[in-house]
């Protein structure tokens, strides 16, 4: 087994041969830093460790649960994961038709990193694309949108660093390099393109700011996120 110091060495030399978009070496890096307790005999994964993985999902993945108490006690949840790929999209359109919502997980420290399926492509401009074909779908004109601007932890991280949103995004002009006016910047673009594009001028679009690894902050937000789709559903069936 290579020493921890010859893990870095031989990571930091694979760094210079990677093309930007190789986000997978950051996590590269914080599985590193635990090395004697990931190579250990007897380890078992820590949830965070599964949540630093990155497991890419084929298809579409199934989940249903219900919530043991509370006001919503016994309601049946189907979660439906969709692969985000593009190769995977396709499978996407047959449940178009029958969901009540969409949580849409938008990765905004991407914008340094291209496309694993076409390096030609920025990763956070084709994420825009996707953002504006889904908003504007008559389809889902009575779906809810929740819209989780992702991966903040990584972006602020990127721009500590130095990494500049304008060297890549020429829009962005002129603009402060610091998280608050990059994450409004994009909190901006995503509503204006729902506010374009949507057929249904009365939909309401919900953003947040998240990093969905840290499950704390996660979970008051899922929350929010749930008591929405709920008054949401109600108001489509004209409960309320
Ligand atoms: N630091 C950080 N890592 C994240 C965040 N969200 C996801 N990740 C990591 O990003 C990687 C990709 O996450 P996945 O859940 O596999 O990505 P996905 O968007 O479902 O990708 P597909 O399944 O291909 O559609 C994993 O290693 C996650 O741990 C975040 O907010 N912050
Ligand atoms: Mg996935």
């Amino acid at each position: 087994m290579r020493s921890e110091y010859g893990w870095r060495k031989a990571v930091a030399c694979e760094w210079s041969i990677l093309p930007p978009s190789s986000s997978s070496i950051h996590l590269c890096y914080s599985y590193l830093d635990e090395i004697h307790r990931i190579t250990a005999k007897k380890y078992i994964p820590t949830d965070a460790d599964v949540l630093k993985a990155r497991l890419k999902t084929m298809g579409v993945v199934e989940h249903t649960f219900s919530i043991p108490s509370g006001s919503n006690r016994g309601v049946e949840w189907r979660i439906f994961d969709v692969g985000g790929s593009r190769n995977q999209r396709q499978a996407w359109a047959p449940y178009f038709e029958d969901v009540n919502a969409i949580i849409f997980l938008a990765p905004i420290s991407v914008f340094d990193q291209v496309l694993a399926e076409d390096a030609r492509v920025n990763r956070l401009e084709d994420t825009l694309l996707l953002w504006k074909s889904v908003v504007s779908n008559k389809l889902l004109a009575n779906v809810n949108i929740v819209l989780f601007l992702n991966k903040c932890d990584l972006l602020q991280a990127k721009l500590d660093a130095g990494i500049r949103l304008n060297q890549h995004m020429v829009t962005y002009g002129d603009r402060g390099n610091d998280y608050e006016s990059v994450s409004k910047y994009f909190r901006n673009k995503f509503g204006a393109l729902h506010q374009s594009y949507t057929p249904n001028k009365e939909r309401e679009l919900y953003i947040h700011l998240t990093a969905v690894t840290d499950t704390r902050r996660t979970a008051v937000i899922i929350a929010t996120v749930r008591d929405i789709i709920i008054k949401g559903n109600l108001r489509n069936m004209r409960l309320v």
